[in-house]
């Protein structure tokens, strides 16, 4: 199975309503998407979100990637010696983890194929099911505990509420939440970023003596601020996920050898895609700390590889898998099966899509 051609599209798709984060308001997802064929006619589909506040990947710069870069690498390779293409896609370039992301992932599902396995099975095949949360968009408080309240009207029981815009009004958000959907719910909260590692701390050990159970705090300070992000870990009670912190499997390394963060984010835009996932969670399973798998603004086409991840992997406890459940529209037939909160995984070969419009690929 040969890789003769990598065409590279774009998919659009309007979100329900705007996402808000400490770092970024979007209204719609505007991903590219990536189709790399074989000689013997079999077709693999990848996705890549272009992340700029997070990855630094611009929709240009992803395109770029894939074109200037990895194709060349790729043209003539065989699937079948799997380790060969994976070495030369992920030592094609620097950085550029979207662009690697969408290739890795559109291989993955050829990879399937070849060996006429859905892919979660060839990785692992630890369940079948996997039930993620829905993230609250960061609003005035009225508006997040209607959007709390809707989230659990379509049956979410996890919600990852996004704060760190202010702290004083993040606990006036997160208590008015807490007071609305009772304890039956769990919350999970990220600040993408948004606090100082003092302020952190305070608003964190103000959270807990009021009582409102908070699972984890997802990457409370700046990426880069290893010692900050330790800092909070080692001074409350709530446990703190590392997720802009860490990119690579050397930054899992790191994150765990410091005891920097209780727990890692894994997302394959970050990672460049499933074989460095995979990396992290071979680390993470030495040092016996939990996963979660988390996504961007990503449509079904690379959630569905994450999902196949997280059915594979039992390191992976926690789903952050909400990127289709955001959109408004789907368009593509086959893959995961996103009924709200229950992602189901399919039994077809590779990631198992049915069929991924062509129209994403015309480019005019
Ligand atoms: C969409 C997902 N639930 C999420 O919150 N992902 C990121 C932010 C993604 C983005 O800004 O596109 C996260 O920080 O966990
Ligand atoms: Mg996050």
């Amino acid at each position: 199975m040969k890789i003769v051609d990598i065409q590279v599209g774009r998919i659009s798709v309007p979100l329900r309503t705007p996402f808000k984060t400490a770092l970024r308001t979007v209204k719609s997802i505007e991903d590219i998407v990536v189709k790399v064929v074989t000689d013997t006619g079999h077709v693999g589909y990848g996705e890549a979100a272009p992340t700029a506040v997070i990855t630094g990947d611009t929709t240009g710069a992803i395109i770029g990637a894939i074109n200037e870069s990895i194709k060349p690498q790729l043209i003539g390779l065989s699937i079948n010696n799997f380790e060969d293409v994976m070495q030369r896609l992920h030592g094609s370039l620097l950085k550029n983890s979207s662009g690697k992301a969408a290739v890795d992932i559109a291989l993955y599902d050829l990879f399937g194929q070849l060996h006429n396995a859905p892919l979660y099975k060839l990785l692992g095949g630890y369940k079948k099911e996997i039930i993620t949360d829905i993230t609250i968009s960061v609003n005035e408080p009225e508006e997040m505990v209607k959007d709390s309240l809707d989230a659990v009207g379509r049956g979410y029981k996890t919600l990852k509420i996004k704060v760190g815009k202010d702290p004083l009004k993040d606990m006036e958000r997160m208590k008015a939440i807490r007071k609305a959907i009772g304890y039956d719910i769990q919350l999970r909260i990220d600040a993408n970023q948004g606090w100082k590692p003092k302020e952190a701390i305070n608003i964190l050990r103000k959270m807990e003596d009021a009582g409102l159970e908070i699972e984890f705090v997802e990457q409370p300070v700046l990426a880069h601020d290893f010692e900050g992000l330790k800092l909070v870990t080692d001074n409350v009670s709530i446990p703190v996920l590392a997720d802009e912190s860490v990119f690579s499997p050397r930054d899992a390394l790191k994150i765990l050898e410091m005891r920097a963060a209780d727990l890692i984010n894994i997302k394959l835009m970050k990672t460049g895609g499933i074989y460095n996932a995979l990396k992290i969670c071979s680390i993470a399973e030495t040092y016996g700390v939990e996963c979660m798998i988390g996504c961007m603004l990503e449509s079904k086409i690379s959630v569905t590889a994450a999902a196949h991840l997280a059915g594979a992997k039992s390191i992976i406890t926690k789903i952050d898998l909400d990127g289709p459940a955001l959109c408004s529209i789907d368009p593509v037939e086959g893959g995961a099966n996103f009924e709200e909160y229950k992602i189901i995984l399919p039994e077809a070969s590779g990631l198992g899509f049915v069929r991924v419009p062509e129209e994403f690929f015309n480019n005019d």
